[in-house]
Formats: structure tokens, C-alpha cells, sequence
């Protein structure tokens, strides 16, 4: 059997994959279900916004060929919601995702968690693409390090980011060094490559209802973006900040190769929405097949071994 584990700061994951916040992680009875599965490591709730949400109009979610297009808006039960989870349910880690819709709004719930016995991985969300008239925020450097700064002044609970997906290597380098000046525990990349467009040509219209048709797409088509993105970050974070690797899962073999670009927990967004909780065994069995054949007893013997030519 092949070791499968990992740790961060001081929360240890018996195992390597948590669900994508956003999917299976709204209500409760989502967030138990994953928990009671053995090959679920931990869960991340959805992103939260101080006062709950319906989200945008529907149809804002659509399953494609190869990945899904979603316009959510950040639907949710409110902050509180999460945090009474966080704080008496789980029998694994849970992670706290936050999304405000202001700096204020972030700072105010990150006071309420700090105030709070919740002592796991709180994660801030800098990269919802889909709340019409709002930026996503990782996207904007200089706003980024000011609302760390900000955040970093008093919160002392592991804190770890979502990012956006970058797509030139100096962003990567500008981005890294600003994230290196803070204590974060992880950096979740990626969320959704925001604001693609899908096209039915029976109908020859788009096929979500917010903004036009415009939204986040994941699934398959986003694995090289992912990929490039944990990779970018782990050859440039300071080491202590750990990779939550998401993005374009759909089998083992997409495991292996976030691993070996640095991933030290797998999450899985469109696939889990896809085919459901199963999808994890799977994934397990998947991988550790790979691993079987390479003769690899522990993933940290490859975890972030990715080789050049
Ligand atoms: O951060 C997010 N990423 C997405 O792809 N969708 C959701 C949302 O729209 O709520 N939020």
C-alpha cells in the first residue's frame, strides 16, 4: 500500500484529496458526506460572504465535453454557517474559504475566526471571477499585498490564498515575491480560468444565464494551466508555504502530475461535481497503481521531482 499523507501547518491530511470549495461543500449533509468518505483527506466549505447568497440566476452551472463553464456568484449560507461546521462537526481537517465582497467584509470575518476557538486552515478566495462588477482581486498585485498586509496584522491562524490561474512567467515571479513576505501556511492554485465562453450551436447561443454566458471554466480543459501554475509556485514559494494543487483532475495519471509539479494535497472540483464522491476511490486506486509500477512506496519520494529536458 502506498503512503499517502500530508501536512499543513499544523493540520496533518491522512491521505491527499479534499473536495474543490464550490462543489459538494453548500449544505451540511455535503460537507458530512465527504467527510465519512475514506478516501477524502478533508473538506473545504464554499466560499463565504458575511450575509448568505442566492448567487446568480440560473442556469449559471453547465457540464461540457471536457470540463464545465459556471457563473455561480458566490452562492452561500453566510459566514456563520461555515464557521458553526468548522467548529462542531468534523472528524477531518476543514478548511475555512472565505470570499468577501469587500476588504472590510474579508477583514471582518477573518476577525470573527481569530476571535473563535477554529483552529484549522482558514483560505482566502482572491479569485472569484464570476460576482458581476467585481474583479478578481489576485489579479490586481498591489491590492493583493495591501489586503495581506492588512490581514497579516492580526490574524495569526494558519491563512492560506486561492489564486487565480497566471499566464506569464513575470506574473509569476511578481506574485511569488509578494506572497513570500507573508506567513501563509498554502496557496491554493488554481480556481476556475475565469470568464471563458461556451457556444451550442443548435441553439447558436451561450450556455449559462449571468453576464452573457461568460464564466469560469474547469475540468479537463484547464489541467495544463493548473499544472503551469503549481509548478510556477512551487519553484518560487519559500518551501513552508505548502501547494494545494486544483485544477483539471479527472484521473490518476493527473494526480501523479500535480504531485510531481509540487502538490502537497489534490483537490477536485468538476469531476467530483461530475461523477460524485466515488470519484475519489478512484482516483486513489488510480494512482496508486501508478505507483505500484514505478516502485514507488511514498509519495514523498516524487512530490515535486518533476524533471526537464
Ligand atoms: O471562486 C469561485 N470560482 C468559481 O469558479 N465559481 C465560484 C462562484 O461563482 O461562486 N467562485
Amino acid at each position: 500500500v502506498v503512503k499517502m499523507d500530508a501536512q499543513i501547518a499544523n493540520v496533518k491530511f491522512d491521505g491527499l484529496f479534499i473536495n474543490a470549495s464550490g462543489v459538494h461543500c453548500q449544505l451540511n449533509n455535503d460537507l458530512d458526506e465527504l467527510q465519512a468518505n475514506t478516501f477524502v483527506a478533508g473538506t473545504v466549505t464554499k466560499s463565504a460572504t458575511l450575509a448568505s447568497r442566492p448567487g446568480n440566476p440560473r442556469p449559471r452551472y453547465v457540464d461540457l465535453a471536457h470540463g464545465s463553464i459556471n457563473s455561480m456568484g458566490l452562492p452561500n449560507q453566510g459566514f456563520d454557517y461555515y464557521l458553526n461546521y468548522a467548529l462542531t462537526r468534523p472528524s477531518k481537517p476543514v478548511i475555512l474559504s472565505v470570499a468577501g465582497l469587500s476588504v472590510a467584509e474579508n477583514l471582518k470575518m477573518l476577525t470573527q475566526i481569530q476571535e473563535s476557538s477554529f483552529d484549522g486552515l482558514t483560505e482566502l478566495n482572491l479569485s472569484c471571477p464570476n460576482v458581476i462588477g467585481k474583479p478578481q482581486l489576485a489579479y490586481d498585485f498591489q491590492a493583493t499585498e495591501e489586503i495581506l498586509t492588512a490581514v497579516f496584522s492580526f490574524f495569526k491562524k494558519p491563512l492560506g490564498v486561492k489564486l487565480p490561474p497566471y499566464f506569464d512567467l513575470v506574473h509569476f515571479d511578481q506574485m511569488a515575491a509578494i506572497l513570500n513576505k507573508f506567513p501563509l501556511s498554502h496557496v491554493n492554485s488554481i480556481n476556475s480560468i475565469g470568464n471563458g465562453l461556451w457556444v451550442d450551436p443548435v441553439t447558436e447561443s451561450v450556455v449559462i444565464k449571468p453576464k452573457n454566458g461568460f464564466g469560469g471554466v474547469g475540468g479537463a480543459y484547464i489541467l495544463p494551466t493548473a499544472l503551469a501554475n503549481v509548478r510556477a509556485f512551487r519553484m518560487r514559494l519559500n518551501p513552508a508555504i505548502k501547494l494545494i494543487g486544483t485544477g483539471g483532475v479527472t484521473t490518476g495519471a493527473d494526480v501523479f502530475a500535480h504531485l510531481l509539479c509540487g502538490a502537497d494535497i489534490i483537490a477536485v472540483g468538476t469531476q467530483l461535481q461530475v461523477e460524485g464522491p466515488l470519484v475519489f476511490e478512484r482516483l486513489t486506486n488510480e494512482l496508486a497503481a501508478i505507483m505500484d509500477e514505478k516502485n514507488y512506496q511514498d509519495i514523498a519520494e516524487l512530490r515535486g521531482k518533476l524533471k526537464t529536458l
